[in-house]
């Protein structure tokens, strides 16, 4: 049977106009090379915003560690054919507003392969997100999800 994943990941804000997305490593198990936001499983017992922070710490580097996470974006489900997961996603809005104005790309410690681009809302490569992701990555896209008040307080 296929599994089926609990995973949390962050809308992350750079700013209300901009957003960051990673790029998966060429090496990842499923969906190598495709857009998504930064985030990963949740493992048993464990809190999905812890499991949002360890995962934008191991992803992104200690830097992350200050990084406010703040409400429930959306919850988003998908199930990938073959022997794909079936993926439950929290997805948190993030607020890397701090980091405006900075070399934060610099500061990131990226896992090998990986990438973290930002980009304009209006300019949102939907099609090359995990197709879990891909309906509300349009929604981000075309203004239907509202950006939360910046700066979140933690
Ligand atoms: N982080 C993240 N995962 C997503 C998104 N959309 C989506 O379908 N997923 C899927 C891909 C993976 O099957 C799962 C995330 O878990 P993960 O990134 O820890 O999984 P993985 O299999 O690459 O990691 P690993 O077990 O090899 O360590 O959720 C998204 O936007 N962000």
């Amino acid at each position: 049977m296929q599994p089926r994943l609990i995973v949390a990941a962050g809308l992350v804000w750079l700013g209300p106009h901009r957003l960051l997305v990673q790029r998966r490593p060429a090496g990842a198990r499923h969906g190598a090379g495709a857009l998504e936001l930064p985030g990963g499983k949740v493992e048993p017992g464990e809190p999905p915003r812890a499991a949002l922070r360890r995962e934008l710490v191991e992803e992104w580097g200690p830097a992350a560690a200050a990084l406010a996470i703040g409400p429930v974006a959306e919850v988003l489900h998908h199930v990938y054919p073959g022997p794909g997961p079936e993926v439950l996603l929290i997805v948190y809005h993030v607020d890397a507003s701090p980091w405006l104005g900075t070399d934060w790309h610099a500061a990131l410690r990226l896992e090998a392969d990986a990438a973290v681009v930002a980009h304009e809302l209006a300019a949102l490569p939907v099609h090359e997100f995990l197709a879990a992701d891909r309906e509300f990555v349009t929604d981000v896209r075309d203004g239907r999800v509202e950006p939360p008040t910046l700066p979140i307080h933690p």
